[in-house]
């Protein structure tokens, strides 16, 4: 036999009736191009919409991926540039990754005052957060914010708490900071200023917060079991950002991965918070009132009130309170400093500026003999305008907080035109707003301190255009001390070195809740002779 019956009745690519071949694997091939095609063309349609390509069940997740390896602020900025200042993220399907992103002034001011009510930090965020900062001021809404907010601004606003920070700070960095880097200059070795910065800042807010001194600037460089637990939650957080909820959920449940190395960093940051508040709370046992009054850290002051049902406030809650503070205070003024010194250093004529108006201001005072081992006056650094706005405008280029978050709890609409429903997630990107042309004009990513000063007087800008402490109800509570705080180190340094970048270092901003160097900053130190003084004292 010829034809098999094996070959007519089983070979399905032979049509029966016809005989005709039919060929399934070539129409599925066509079929899988053809939905390519349409695939590709929706998606680059979208991209021409949307400003990225949307690709079936992930999103905008692709490009993303490239960004991050790229560089992310740099990335979010250039989107926003294309789509005149807002675009929406579409994330993967049954993810938490949809969001709005707009650096258009309008917007921020209409979420952080304008309709300031309908745009809380939000539940997401809030749940993220929760295991590291609790009940505590960044992560709070509503009354539990207020409550701690009011209370937190009046001590800050106080001659009291003026008084301790300026006089913890002078001892910082005339007993700790400068001895330490008097010693890299000795042993003419290269320092991390950026690690050294975060040192200076984490020591002097635990005093604010807590009334300690956890002393991590120090000889030696020690390192601190509770700076370090705190620097491992804080980065194991963030990781929760970018993965999906259910992931981190099932992580933490079963205890392992990052989620584990988050607990256990939250067990050291709890120890040593538990430790300190039981202390204080013998010590304020023992204490006078007149003692009391005399104590301004922020735990003693909150040790002293009472919640809505008259009772004292749970310890739970006191330890939130001051982890929240320490985030605020630590990682903030350090990174800050640390792009303005690398700043400084490709901008010589700048650095030549700051250092002629600190000179100035030296040679104002009636008895300069204790320029050996001078000490700036706080009426000084008031005075030094060209520093507070060298120092704006680095913030300007690389802000602490490069990106923030909202929820916008019903639906609204922004200037813009742009509908939000209930429940959008809004991100205002601090970083891009830095670089858009049309708040900075075409040198927006020049660093031009001058463009803050007006016949030489520092002009400040508003917080919807320059947002780098934020605005509105939530403006960041220790603006005038970090500002205080940033001149007086940078002035202090400065005046005795020439902070020079060691070359061939590489710069680039980490991915996470304040603009870290990746890589730290690596310097080295020049001890400035008389003569350059003399020379600086003459412009
Ligand atoms: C260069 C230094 C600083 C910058 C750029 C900065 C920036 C910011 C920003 C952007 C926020 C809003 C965060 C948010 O709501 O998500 C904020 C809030 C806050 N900052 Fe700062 N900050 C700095 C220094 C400090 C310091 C030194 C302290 C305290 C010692 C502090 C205390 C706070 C507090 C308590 C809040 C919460 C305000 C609220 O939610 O009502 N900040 N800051």
């Amino acid at each position: 036999m010829n034809q098999t019956p094996h070959t007519t009745i089983m070979n399905p690519t032979l049509f029966p009736a016809t005989g005709r071949k039919f060929f399934p694997d070539i129409h599925v091939i066509e079929l899988f191009i053809a939905l390519l095609v349409f695939v590709v063309i929706h998606s680059l349609r979208q991209r021409r919409r949307n400003g990225l390509p949307v690709w079936p069940f992930v999103g905008m997740l692709p490009s993303l991926v490239l960004g991050l390896r790229y560089d992310m602020y740099e990335w979010i900025s250039q989107i926003l540039c294309r789509q005149n200042g807002t675009f929406a993220f579409k994330g993967p399907w049954f993810t938490n990754l949809n969001c709005i992103v707009t650096s258009d002034p309008r917007n921020v001011e209409h979420l952080l005052k304008t309709r300031f009510q309908a745009y809380p930090k939000g539940p997401y965020f809030r749940h993220v957060l929760r295991d590291l900062l609790g009940d505590g001021i960044f992560n709070a809404d509503d009354e539990i914010w207020q409550k701690q907010r009011k209370t937190a601004s009046i001590e800050f606003h106080s001659s009291k708490f003026r008084r301790m920070t300026t006089k913890s700070l002078l001892e910082l960095v005339h007993k700790r900071l400068l001895p330490v880097l008097q010693e890299s200059v000795a042993q003419s070795t290269e320092i991390d200023l950026q690690d050294i910065l975060l040192r200076l800042t984490f020591d002097n807010v635990c005093m604010i917060a807590f009334g300690v001194d956890p002393g991590c600037l120090s000889p030696g460089l020690p390192e601190i079991p509770f700076a370090k637990a705190f620097e491992t939650a804080t980065e194991a957080t963030i990781l929760r950002f970018v993965t999906p909820t259910l992931v981190w959920k099932i992580m933490r449940h079963f205890n392992i991965g990052p989620e584990k190395k988050l607990k256990d960093s939250i067990k050291g940051v709890d120890s040593f918070a538990d430790d300190v508040i039981r202390t204080r709370k013998k010590e304020v046992l023992l204490m006078s009132d007149d003692d009391k009054k005399q104590r301004s850290d922020l735990l003693t002051i909150f040790m002293g009130l009472k919640d809505e049902q008259g009772q004292p406030f749970s310890d739970n809650f006191l330890r939130d309170i001051c982890v929240n503070f320490i985030l605020a205070g630590r990682d903030t003024s350090s990174v800050a400093l640390s792009w303005f010194f690398w700043l400084l250093d490709r901008n010589p004529t700048v650095e030549e500026k700051v250092l002629g108006e600190m000179c100035r201001i030296v040679k104002e005072r009636e008895d300069e003999s204790e320029n050996g081992n001078l000490i700036f006056r706080p009426e000084e650094v008031k005075k030094m305008e060209y520093l507070h706005a060298a120092l704006s405008e680095s913030l300007r280029l690389y802000p602490s907080v490069p990106v923030d978050h909202k929820e916008v709890v019903e639906d609204d609409v922004f200037p813009d035109g742009r509908v939000l429903n209930k429940g959008t997630k809004v991100v205002y990107a601090i970083y891009a707003m830095g670089r858009m042309e049309e708040i900075w004009g075409k040198d927006c990513r020049e660093f031009r301190p001058e463009r803050w000063l007006r016949d030489g007087r520092f002009m400040s800008e508003s917080a919807y255009r320059f947002t780098a402490f934020n605005g509105g109800p939530r403006l960041c509570l220790g603006k005038d001390f970090a500002y205080y705080q940033m001149k007086f180190v940078a002035a202090s340094i400065l005046y005795r070195y020439k902070v020079e970048v060691v070359a061939n270092h590489p710069v680039a901003p980490k991915l996470a809740l304040t603009m870290y160097m990746k890589h730290g900053l690596k310097v080295k130190l020049w001890k400035r002779s008389k003569s350059d003084l003399q020379v600086c004292h003459k412009n």
